[in-house]
């Protein structure tokens, strides 16, 4: 199994736009090559993140070997690797197409071409991979697969006849997916015999075995003791094992060009694993590295803090964890007068932020505050000078201040032609203007300029359900601008929160200043004297709500002696204090920072 020919083998990813069908797809193609046992063969094995499987999607990108006995009479290693739909992870799909020379490209036979479509066709292209068209759900009544194959071929440019019809569901023309594999998609080159190039794909941290790393053999091989060496930092390790995923992580002799597999290597320490790091030989280098990947860029930012204090440095660990399991995640240290040390994080946008601070509370056990997420402004000093602002509360004065820039992306967003008026408006009230608006059948494409600071709250959900879900939508960064922008503060007692201090453009701050007072004159608890809560731009007050006085004895309504109830609502009272952050002299609870960071 050590051996397989190269002719033999074939590498491919799974694209599409999200929902369209991938992991069920790469369900039915690890049942259909008997990978895994019926018994075994649950839903969805390769989303095996516990918040994958609950959220239904796919987050990282993973890897398979099958093994394919086709009609030809050959026995064919394929390796799929899955990837993650949606937009905010595009990052990983680029990742898993380096590792491979073809696609599959799934498109729903009922919802036809949208946005992720397409720009997950532009990167298949890019990394100059053969693309198999799939139809999927065709055994759904609203599938109209005459009109999606023409659209395939209309808007992406494959022939309609090429088109592989399937139901994943009902694992209707599996075969035809896999006979389409192994005719269509070119086998990997590579020489056994050249000095190790192992391309290093992805890798995480495993309790046991310390780091492993996912690798694509490009050239030469490697096995089990050899010394391999990260071309990046130089670092050397002894191998221990190498192996392929069955889907499990089964342990072979070696692997040679052309393979995907795993490396452990007790590496300890995660900066020696850089993601699109070139793995060599150290008695044999290679001469040169392998292309690598583009850096990635985080768009948003936000500060997460441990609410105990003592947890700083487990979040540090925690933080590191993640982000070798995750490259384009990224963090610095950082302290806030309101809420202690912490640390400034960056992400590819929202869900993934989302997804990171959920995985730190799950997995890692941490409780923490996060700030409210913010695009990288561009500050122009008066004095000429040029800096990034990652954080709202760092925002200087504006009286220093010549001019900000903010990042701009452009959109393009898909949508049935009943929907288009509310997504229109919608963008228009985000500041957007329209670039171009084409129809492919009935659904409209509208190319829209937008700040990324209007997108990064809540657009998407608002798309979602003004279209009742149906439209789709795709971005990229598209430069800087200059803007009227301004800091808001929020002030509690007259005490500013610099957590969650925020920038909007001039003429949306008086409506989300108002916002937040108000949220948060229903989520702080009353205190024993009356607090005002205040939004302000410098030091203009522009919005403004007072929270009355009570009393918080929590005891006072157990009248009588039951000493035992008092004691719980005692502790209830300190567990619950636990949860909140003392502003002067007031107490906010977490939740209302979660809440109020959430809102618009
Ligand atoms: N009727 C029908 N439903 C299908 C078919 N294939 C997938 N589905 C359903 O479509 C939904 C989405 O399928 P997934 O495989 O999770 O989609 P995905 O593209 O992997 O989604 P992400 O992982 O989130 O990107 C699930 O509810 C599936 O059961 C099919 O052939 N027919």
């Amino acid at each position: 199994m050590t051996d397989t020919p190269l002719h033999l083998i074939r590498n491919f990813s799974i694209i599409a736009h999200i929902d369209h069908g991938k992991s069920t797809l790469a369900d039915r193609l690890i049942e259909a090559c008997g990978a895994l046992t019926a018994r075994e063969m649950k839903g969805q094995v390769l989303d095996s993140m516990e918040l994958e499987q609950e959220r239904g999607i796919t987050i990282k990108a993973q890897t398979v070997r099958l093994t394919y006995p086709a009609k030809d009479g050959n026995i064919y290693t394929l390796n799929l690797m899955d990837t993650p739909g949606h937009v905010d992870f595009a990052y990983e799909v680029s990742r898993s197409l380096a590792a491979c020379e073809g696609s599959l490209l799934v498109v729903d036979a009922s919802q036809g071409v949208e946005a992720q479509t397409l720009a997950n066709v532009y990167q298949a292209i890019e990394a100059d991979h053969e693309i198999v068209p799939v139809l999927n759900k065709i055994d759904l009544p609203a599938a109209e697969p005459e009109r999606v194959r023409n659209q395939i071929e209309e808007v992406v440019g494959i022939p309609a006849d090429e088109t592989v019809d399937i139901s994943a569901k009902t694992g209707l023309n599996i075969e035809g997916v896999l006979e389409a594999l192994v005719h269509r998609l070119p086998p990997p080159k590579g020489d056994a015999e050249a000095p190790l190039q192992a391309l290093l794909v992805d890798s995480w941290y495993d309790t046991y075995l310390g780091v492993i790393t996912l690798v694509r053999i490009k050239e030469g091989r490697v096995k089990k003791g050899d010394r391999i060496r990260m071309m990046q930092m130089g670092a050397t390790y002894h191998v221990d094992q190498v192996g392929v995923f069955h889907p499990k992580m089964t342990p072979v002799d070696s692997l040679g060009p052309g393979e995907i597999g795993y490396i452990n290597a007790a590496i300890k320490a995660v900066a020696d694993c850089n993601v699109g790091d070139t793995i060599t030989l150290d008695n044999r280098p290679a001469e040169k590295a392998l292309p690598g990947f583009k850096p990635s860029v985080p768009v948003v930012w936000c500060g997460l803090f441990p609410i105990n204090a003592d947890d700083f440095e487990k979040l540090r660990n925690s933080l590191a964890k993640l982000r070798l399991n995750d490259a384009s995640f990224h963090f610095e240290a950082e302290t806030s007068a309101a809420l202690g040390f912490g640390f400034r994080c960056g992400f590819l946008g929202l869900l993934h932020l989302e997804i990171i601070q959920e995985r730190l509370s799950r997995e890692f056990n941490l409780d923490l505050i996060a700030t409210a997420p913010s695009v990288v402004y561009i500050l122009h000093h008066s004095d000429g000078t040029v800096e990034e602002l990652h954080n709202p509360a760092d925002m200087p004065d504006l009286s220093q201040v010549a001019h900000i820039e903010e990042p701009w992306i452009k959109a393009s967003i898909m949508v049935q032609d009943d929907y288009l008026g509310p997504v229109l408006t919608l963008c228009t009230e985000r500041r957007g203007v329209q670039l171009d608006l084409t129809y492919v059948g009935n659904r409209a494409m509208a190319v829209y300029r937008l700040p990324l600071n209007e997108v990064v709250f809540d657009f998407y959900d608002r798309l979602k359900s003004l279209s009742r879900g149906y439209a789709s939508f795709d971005y990229q960064m598209d430069g800087y601008e200059e803007s009227n922008l301004v800091r808001i503060s929020i002030l509690v007692n007259h005490e500013p929160v610099d957590a969650l201090s925020f920038v909007a453009h001039r003429s949306a701050a008086e409506t989300r200043g108002r916002a937040i007072c108000a949220k948060l004159k229903e989520l702080i608890p009353r205190q024993l004297f009356k607090i005002a809560i205040q939004a302000s731009i410098g030091s203009k007050v522009i919005a403004r709500e007072t929270l009355g006085a009570m009393s918080k004895d929590v005891t006072a309504k157990c009248y009588g002696g039951d000493i035992s109830r008092k004691r719980k609502l005692l502790d209830k009272q300190k567990e619950g204090k636990k949860r909140m952050r003392q502003f002067g002299k007031v107490e906010i609870p977490q939740s209302a920072f979660l809440a109020a960071l959430k809102m618009d």
